[in-house]
Parts: structure tokens; sequence; C-alpha cells
């Protein structure tokens, strides 16, 4: 569903990404893994077209995405940033303009105004929905930006952090939530997340992004102790504890 063709990208003369070369499959969960300032979140933003890469294409379903205009490409792809800045404006009245790709009028369809109510269900926000979303918290704020990313009906899901502010249950539930959408509806999610465990646990492919290069990539073969301590320079142990296996950081004595 998604081919990211030999894609190059620079601020200025600034080579950030350099020979990108993966591909995604509808209905599974890929994960951008790397340290900070890698790359990953350039690399999302050039499969969002927020950034123009050097070169290189980014192909949806065969299609290159520069052909889409900006209707199409909403309806194909939604992009949740890492960071997102709350403003006056309702939980209800945000989660709602994820549908406007799908506004056939000037006001929601009765199916418009479902998908809403549906994602308020999911992501146990009903007790929000009139809140502006600068009275809610900073978990409560990620998942609005996820609800509405996920009312646009996407085939492709594009998350940075989505995580990051929220608490181990809200972090399990939308993690279920993102396998749910690839399982049940297809969706093919990209996520950038820096907990590999949790990675482990949900995604089905791995892509390792060291200095602006892909270092590695695969399902979960490709998460050993040598690739994590190359990607992240710290020395990791990959321990088996059934069928699952878990990335422990050796931690010297101090
Ligand atoms: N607007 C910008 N102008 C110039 N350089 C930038 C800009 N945004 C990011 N960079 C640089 O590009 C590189 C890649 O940044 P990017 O945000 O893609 O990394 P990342 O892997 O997502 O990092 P993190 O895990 O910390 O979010 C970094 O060196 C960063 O400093």
């Amino acid at each position: 569903m998604l081919k990211v063709d030999n894609l190059e990208f620079s601020f200025k003369d600034f080579q950030v990404l350099s020979g990108i070369c993966f591909e995604a499959r509808r209905g599974s969960i890929v994960s951008i893994l790397g340290n900070n300032g890698a790359g990953k979140s350039t690399l999302l933003k050039c499969i969002a077209r927020l950034l123009k890469p050097k070169s290189g294409a980014i192909l949806i379903d065969g299609k290159d995405a520069n052909s889409f205009s900006l209707r199409q490409l909403s309806k194909n792809v939604a992009y949740v940033p890492q960071r997102y800045t709350a403003n006056r404006v309702t939980v209800y009245e945000t989660i709602l303009l994820g549908r406007k790709p799908h506004f056939t009028g000037l006001v929601p369809s009765s199916e418009d105004l479902e998908k809403v109510e549906m994602a308020l269900d999911l992501f146990e926000l009903k007790h929000l929905a009139f809140r502006y979303l600068d009275e809610i918290s900073g978990g409560e704020l990620q998942k609005v930006v996820i609800a509405r990313a996920f009312v646009q009906d996407p085939k492709v899901l594009l998350l940075d952090e989505p995580i990051n502010n929220l608490d181990l249950k809200n972090q399990i539930e939308v993690l279920k939530i993102l396998k749910m959408l690839s399982k049940q509806k297809g969706i093919l999610v990209v996520v950038i997340l820096h907990d590999l465990n949790l990675a482990i646990r949900f995604s089905d492919w791995f892509v390792f992004v060291k200095d602006g290069r892909i270092f590695a990539s695969g399902s979960k073969e490709v998460i050993t102790a040598e690739v994590i301590s190359r990607v992240y320079g710290i020395d990791v142990k990959v321990e088996k504890h059934g069928n699952e296996i878990f990335v422990v950081p050796e931690v010297s004595a101090i």
C-alpha cells in the first residue's frame, strides 16, 4: 500500500534523509524506531507531504502521492503530529474537522456525526466533548488529535509518538485501537515509538532509522541486541519470556 522509494530530504544544505526505501502492507502496523534526531519525524512529514523531498517518490496504492489533490490526499493519509497546540475549539468540533475531506455539502452528514460519536466512545472522550482544547490535559488532547485522524477514515495513518503523554492504561488503549484499525479496517498504521517493548508487542514490522538512513528493517527477527545497541548506542539484552521478547538495557552498577 505504501512504497517509499529512494527518498532524500535536506533542510537547506543539511542532509537529513538519504536513500530511504521501504514498503508497507495494508492492515499492518509499522514502527519507525531510532535515536533522537535520526530523521524519523522528517520521514513521516515527507510521507504526509508536509515536507517536500529533494528526490525520490512516495507511492500510495501504486499512485504517486504528489499527484493527489489535497482533498484526495486527506482521504488517503492522516497525520498525527508530535506536538499539537491547544486552541479555543471544542473537542467535538476538533474531531468533526477530521471529517472535512468527506463533507459533501455545507453541513456534516449523519454519517459524519455518527463517526464523531463513535470516536468519542472509542477514545473515551464523551465526557469532554464540549470542553475547549485548552481546558483538557495533555494526554486527553493527544487522544483527541488521534480521534480526529481516526474519523478521517484514511488508508494510511501516520502517528508521531502518539503515546508520549499518555499514562500506561491509555498507552495500551490507544495501541489496541491502532491494532484494531489495522486488523479490522485494513488501515496501514505507521507509527514512531520510543518504547521498544510496546513497539515489539504491537507492531508487525520495524524500520530502524540511524543518521537519516535505514539501518535495518524487518519483522520481529530484526530485533537483536546488536541492531538495538548500534542504533541507540547503548548495550542491551534481548530476553525471551514465553513467546514474547523484551529489550532490557544493560545498566552498569553506579
Ligand atoms: N526545521 C528544521 N530545520 C533544520 N533542521 C531541522 C528542522 N527540523 C528538524 N531538523 C533536524 O533534522 C534532524 C532530524 O530531525 P527529526 O525531527 O526528523 O528527528 P527524529 O528522529 O524525529 O527525532 P526525535 O526522536 O528527537 O523526535 C535533526 O538533526 C534535527 O535537528
